[in-house]
């Protein structure tokens, strides 16, 4: 960001360079006392000048300008009225501003005039002499004694000099300057002669033996024109606003950073062409460039730096050249100083003890304690501009620009948890432990960005409990996750009643029941008005969900957010795309960093102005805004950084909301529970009953899992009886728009991930869902045949972008490679562990680099109440026999989420006693795999014909043969 300049700054700057310009000159007058010889063939002998004029190429920026009262008034200067030879060249001339073609290649104005109302006689220089040519010597290498000598000069009578001669004669006077010419390639494209005949400014004068003839008739000082263009500041690049001049586009040409925008016919540089240009263009004649706001300082003006030159003919000095640029944080100890060459600049580089040249990058750094020292003493530079760090970065970074801490770490103290449960302290992994460190170090403001499966969770209840007296909290997480936020609250901190957790589940529920209140973003933004008085401590789930500051949800948690006292915003993804993303979260963590969006745009977003406003979709100091995030913000440590950490597997139950289960499908499951408890029931019956109710679950989980708007062409695709296509679409409508848990994770940026589920109907609903979504997927289940399983694993293993493998569990569960991923969903339970596992394993094997995350969709209310401990139960004996090496119910939340009572007890019973007895697995699992709702197909059973080594029959041997690869590390 650059500051603009005081008054007081740049009459300071203006003294100095006057002091420079003068001590040079006297300097090159010495020079050319000794050389008199030389000074006889000044180019100036060709290049008559009124000494009145001398210094009128000053006074033409100050004369011009108030003639173009308005900025933006482009229109090409007529002052000696003209008429218009044609009516195209009347419409050439006086279109209103914003019909005025700028000055891009494309476009020529029909025999426009602009030769400068500074020096007629450049109207008619000589043949082949193009006269911007002419400018340079005049402004730059003339003698000045040549000078007055040729000032009255009759132009008519000029002798015209072949180009070589003049050349030549430039050449000798750069090397009678000892000075380089100044911008070499510059100067080169602008002394090359024309072919046909020498352009002025857009009409050929015709060549006439060599001479250029000028206009019979027209008086000499009628053929005087001007252009007026600007220049606009546009982010770290500036943009030219002009009419076409075949001279200022050859400048244009020959700097490194120009870029030409066809949309605005426009030409824009990048800041460190500024100067060069605005000296270029000061040569050019007939072209005034009005300069950049606030930097009219730093460019030698016309009036000043030109007129002293024309008076006293001496070539301006490399080292006067204007140079701008930034600093810009390069670690946490130093800063770099992102600027062109000056010579003035590097001489005070070098008096910094600090100074490091890196020869790759050709930039110097130094330490952050010697910065205040060196933009002190850079402003003392007229000719430089070294915009400062942002001020936010000079205070996060106070400590090391006050030299109190020089640790190119961050020295963070180990945090007093002996007010936090200790079971949690205890449980805690060293690098969760650290993250806590750092969240009290930030004063309970940061966003945790660790990768996903990292335990964020654990952390930030942790976080939350070390602020505990300053509670209620306050959580917003998806839909999806809110009961699982609920069990990890009843996990991690036994000291909290579980009454005192409030869920909020509809728009009716108040937001302040609890003193753990938790809430879906979508919720929050229907409760603002409850929102009073706030909340001190808030956690965010998923914060990237408020990246767009439009959303109604951004709009609701902002202001909450600013004024809550602790902020623990968690992500594994804080910014999937662009820098931008990250705005409201840093604003959320630290509200004063950057209040306006714009200063973050402009420093961190690439921010360009494009004809519809400001473009923030790219990038730029990507480094610094890391360490910027690092330093104040941000904590984020990938998988990698904390394997040895982590165990092989994590697995997390995730409770699917029960608020979802429209009240039929609540009451056909409801009635299914019955069945399986009523008495004089035959055990035939008992097991229908369960099996209808394991098939309500199918259904009832549906919308949880997958489903957000589920159309009625959906529905009717998979139901075919009325009534029961009747029931199922009641389901969906009562559920449409509740969040699911597999959109969200995409959501999220998970990229690729398996998706299991038994049903058809479920299978079914997930891939419509996905290609809905236009998510890439695949999807393998009993119709599958073996060579195609094969492919699509490979296709699924081998693609770049995201993936989701929707499979069956028990088609599925074995023989294939899917180590490219390292999530498993579980949209639905089964109840034999052995294939649930066999099933997670198609992630976890040889080739998998990660820890694996295993995530266990789970309804309450449903048969999940009733499989889920089950499987615990049967996994626990399973390591008990040294069978298993996982303890299933040590790796997940919440194992006894139900309690309970004679009557679940007694369906619990069943359940085990069903799958327990031999044979009853298969019976079960057929007449479930035949479930599907209104439908007449077979659902997803399994084609024996079509599976070699059908899963079904093989999966205890299998399950046994295979517990290899789950008790042997990859
Ligand atoms: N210290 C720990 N002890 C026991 N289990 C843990 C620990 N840390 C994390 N876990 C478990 O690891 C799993 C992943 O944790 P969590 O859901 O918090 O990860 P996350 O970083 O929030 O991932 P995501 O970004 O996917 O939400 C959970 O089952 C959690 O209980």
């Amino acid at each position: 960001m650059s500051l603009p300049l005081t008054e007081e700054q740049r009459k300071k700057i203006e003294a100095n360079r006057q002091k420079a310009l003068a001590r040079r000159a006297e300097k090159l007058l010495a020079e050319q006392h000794q050389k008199p010889a030389q000074s006889k063939q000044g180019p100036s002998q060709n290049l008559p000048r009124d000494p009145s004029k001398s210094g009128s190429h000053g006074i033409f920026f100050k004369q011009q300008n108030p003639s173009s009262s308005s900025q933006g008034d482009q229109r090409p200067q007529n002052p000696h009225n003209f008429p218009p030879n044609t009516s195209e060249q009347a419409k050439g001339m006086w279109q209103r501003p914003e019909e005025m073609p700028t000055a891009c290649p494309s476009y020529r104005p029909p025999n426009q005039v602009t030769v400068a109302g500074i020096s007629p006689p450049l109207a008619n220089s000589p043949p082949g002499v193009p006269s911007q040519q002419l400018w340079g010597c005049e402004l730059g290498q003339g003698h000045p004694q040549a000078s007055l000598e040729t000032q009255s000069t009759p132009f008519a009578n000029t002798t015209h000099e072949p180009l070589a001669k003049v050349k030549n004669f430039q050449e000798t006077a750069a090397s009678s300057s000892g000075q380089p010419p100044r911008d070499p390639e510059l100067e080169a494209r602008m002394t090359r002669p024309s072919t046909s005949g020498q352009k002025i400014s857009g009409s050929v004068m015709p060549r006439t033996e060599g001479r250029l003839q000028q206009k019979a008739g027209t008086p000499l000082h009628r053929v005087v024109g001007s252009q007026q263009g600007r220049c606009i500041r546009n982010g770290e690049r500036f943009q030219v606003k002009i009419g076409y001049n075949e001279a200022l586009i050859a400048v244009f040409k020959s700097l490194p950073s120009r870029s030409y925008d066809p949309a605005t016919k426009t030409w824009n540089f990048s800041m460190t062409d500024y100067g060069p240009l605005m000296k270029a263009a000061q040569r050019l004649p007939g072209i005034t460039l009005q300069p950049l706001e606030g930097a009219e300082g730093h460019v030698e003006s016309p009036s000043t730096s030109s007129g002293i030159i024309a008076k006293t003919g001496l070539p301006a000095a490399p080292s006067l050249a204007f140079v701008k640029g930034q600093c810009v944080l390069i670690s946490r100890a130093r800063f770099e100083a992102d600027i062109s060459y000056s010579e003035d600049l590097i001489a005070l580089f070098k008096q910094m003890d600090s100074r490091k040249y890196d020869v790759k990058t050709r930039k110097w750094s130094f330490l952050l304690e010697e910065y205040s020292k060196l933009m002190e003493r850079v402003r003392g530079l007229p000719q430089v501009q070294l915009d400062p760090l942002p001020k936010t970065l000079t205070l996060a970074f106070t400590a090391q620009l006050q030299k109190t801490s020089l640790s190119p770490v961050a020295d963070i103290p180990e945090a007093d948890l002996s007010r936090v449960d200790s079971k949690l302290v205890s449980s805690l992994l060293p690098f969760q432990r650290a993250g806590v460190n750092f969240a009290i170090a930030q004063r309970g403001r940061l966003l945790l960005a660790d990768d996903m499966g990292l335990g964020k969770t654990i952390q930030a209840i942790c976080i939350a409990a070390y602020y505990r007296k300053e509670w209620p909290l306050l959580v917003v997480v998806p839909s999806s996750v809110r009961f699982t936020w609920e069990q990890a609250f009843c996990r991690w901190l036994p000291s909290l009643n579980p009454v005192d957790i409030n869920v909020v589940v509809t728009g009716k529920d108040r937001l302040t029941d609890g003193l753990v209140n938790i809430v879906s973003f979508d919720l929050l933004s229907k409760l603002e008005k409850q929102l009073k008085p706030p909340f001190k401590v808030v956690i965010i789930d998923e914060s990237h969900f408020l990246k767009n500051i439009k959303t109604a949800r951004c709009r609701a948690a902002m202001p909450l957010l600013k004024v809550a006292k602790r902020v623990i915003l968690l992500s594994g993804t804080p910014a999937m795309s662009r820098p931008a993303e990250l705005y409201t979260q840093i604003l959320a963590v630290r509200p004063t960093f950057f209040p306006q969006f714009h200063a973050f745009g402009l420093r961190y977003c690439g921010a360009k102005r494009q004809p519809w406003g400001w473009d923030y979709s790219g990038s730029s100091n990507l480094g610094e805004l890391k360490l910027l995030l690092e330093e104040a913000v941000m904590l984020r440590r990938l998988k990698g950084d904390v394997l040895s950490q982590l165990p092989a597997k994590q697995r997390k139950m995730v409770v699917v909301a029960p608020g979802q289960i429209n009240a039929r499908t609540r009451a056909a499951l409801d009635a299914a529970a019955k069945e399986m408890t009523t008495k004089d029931k035959t055990k035939q019956q008992q097991k229908e009953a369960l099996i209808l109710f394991f098939n309500r679950t199918a259904e009832a989980k549906i919308p949880s899992v997958m489903l957000s708007t589920w159309t009625t062409e959906c529905w009717a695709a998979l139901l075919h009886p009325l009534a029961t296509a009747l029931f199922i679409y009641d389901t969906a409508m009562g559920l449409m728009n509740s969040s699911e848990y597999i959109l969200d994770l995409l959501e999220s940026g998970r990229e690729k991930f398996l998706v299991f589920a038994h049903h058809k109907v479920v299978l079914d609903a997930i891939t419509k869902e996905l290609e809905r979504k236009r998510v890439q997927h695949i999807r393998i289940d009993g119709s599958t045949s073996s060579a195609d399983r094969e492919d699509l694993c490979q296709q699924f293993q081998l693609s770049p972008g995201p993936a989701v493998a929707v499979l069956s569990i028990t088609a599925a569960n074995m023989g294939l490679t899917f180590s490219s991923a390292d999530l498993v969903v579980f949209g639905e339970l089964f109840w034999n562990p052995g294939v649930l596992m066999q099933a997670e394993d198609r992630v976890h094997r040889i080739g998998q680099l990660s820890s694996v995350s295993i995530h266990y969709l789970v309804a309450r209310g449903t048969a999940d109440d009733y499989l889920w401990p089950l499987i615990q139960e049967k996994i626990k004996v399973l390591g008990e026999a040294g069978l298993s090496e996982t303890n299933f119910s040590e790796m997940t939340e919440a194992t006894d989420y139900f309690s309970k009572d004679s009557k679940q007890q007694k369906i619990y019973n069943l359940f085990q006693k069903s799958f327990e007895e031999d044979g009853n697995d298969m019976e079960l699992l057929e007449a479930a795999e035949s479930f599907d709702p209104g439908s007449q197909d077979t659902g997803d059973k399994l084609d024996e014909s079509t599976l070699t080594g059908s899963p079904v029959k093989k999966k205890r041997f299998e399950f046994f043969d295979n517990w290899d690869s789950f008790t042997s590390p990859l």
